[in-house]
């Protein structure tokens, strides 16, 4: 991969974050079914489906994401084809030489396009990933500065080859961008909030799509494709190829579970944001990435993040003097800003994040 082919020790994993060589792979993770919603605009306000089957459904995404964080969804509407054509520009793309793949690459100032050297928790990924915004320009904090409120615009940058990648790409952002509101309509309701309560927070959208391109890796069992991490944002909902290599740390023992790959599904999971927004009654589920020796992987999340100028806190509708606030207020664009800068450094000090503006109970 890159300039490194030959296996770098900035790859290296603590003995701790090894891969384990033969990893449970659980059907524990639940299997939701959206048919009741998936051919509507809206879930709430449709006069064919049964109420029944929708209730019923809103309990099991509650469940879901009390239990795991973590749920995989079929029948949900996105059409297999839209997401054929986005995985093969992809594979087409990434199949190109560095040097082509350079001429888009992501630096500090151009957050978007080509990147091969991430580091998760201070540790190299065996990736390449393709960064777009799901609105464009999208509208970001400028600064990392408390007191400076301008703002910037990041673009996105399209490659000239293949043909047709950013209208594929374009296409599937539409379609899942659809499926993201559905699930976060779902989600409101499964926490007796009005449907349409998060709506208001994505009028300017910071979300963005990611492709994940996991090359063979020479030594499987010291690295890891994405560091374990938790997503800082609101919801992802992630395609993944039939190579499988997602694992989920699940929370009664620590084990971390491989998600089979299904496929045409979803996997969707919470993000720091909604942990604080339900004051942890959902919590984000901590996962990671296994290389292998022989297979490349794909793998697509949509990352569904708020307007910069967002306030982060626990909503009020849930929040009583039973169930006092866990978390002080932050605004989303600063934490986004910092974020970002540490893909280009290699920091020596951990990392901003929500546990930082946790209230010690
Ligand atoms: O490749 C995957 O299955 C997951 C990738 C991931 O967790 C991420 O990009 O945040
Ligand atoms: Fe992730």
């Amino acid at each position: 991969m890159g300039d490194l082919g030959e296996f770098d020790s900035s790859f290296i994993q603590a003995l701790e974050h090894r891969p384990k060589p033969n990893a449970t792979e659980a059907q524990g993770i639940p299997l939701i079914d959206l048919s009741p919603i998936s051919c509507h605009e809206d879930v709430e306000t449709n006069s064919e489906t049964d109420p029944a089957s929708i209730e019923e459904l809103v309990k099991q995404v509650g469940s879901a994401c009390k239990k795991w964080g973590f749920f995989q969804v079929i029948n949900h509407g996105v059409p297999l084809d839209r997401r054929q054509r986005i995985e093969a520009v992809a594979r087409e793309f990434f199949a190109q030489s560095l040097e082509e793949k350079r001429r888009v690459k992501r630096d500090e100032v151009k957050i978007m396009g080509y990147y091969d050297r991430e580091h998760t928790k201070n540790v190299r990924d065996w990736k390449e990933v393709f960064d777009f915004g799901v609105e464009d320009p999208t509208l970001v904090a400028a600064s990392t500065d408390p007191d400076d409120d301008s703002v910037a615009y990041w673009t996105n940058q399209w490659p000239e080859y293949p043909p047709k990648f950013r209208e594929t790409c374009e296409e599937y952002t539409r379609d899942v961008g659809k499926l993201i509101m559905k699930l976060m309509e779902l989600i409101a309701l499964s926490l007796g909030l009005k449907a349409k309560r998060f709506h208001e927070y994505f009028k300017d959208q910071t979300s963005t799509i990611r492709l994940n391109y996991y090359p063979p890796c020479p030594s499987p069992e010291l690295a890891l494709g994405v560091g374990r991490h938790r997503d800082n944002g609101v919801l992802t909902v992630l395609a993944q190829d039939e190579v499988g290599g997602l694992q989920v740390k699940r929370r009664t023992d620590g084990e971390w579970i491989g998600v089979k790959p299904t496929p045409g599904a979803f996997i969707i999971n919470v993000g720091d944001i909604m942990q604080v927004w339900t004051n942890e009654a959902y919590r984000s589920a901590e996962h990671r990435v296994v290389v292998n020796s022989v297979k490349e992987r794909l793998s697509i999340p949509f990352f569904l993040n708020p307007a910069h100028y967002t306030e982060v806190k626990p909503l009020e509708e849930l929040i009583d003097e039973e169930h006092p606030p866990k978390y002080r207020p932050y605004v989303w664009g600063k934490f986004q800003v910092i974020r970002k800068r540490s893909n280009f450094i290699k920091l020596n000090v951990d990392n901003i994040q929500i546990d930082d503006f946790r209230i010690a109970p």
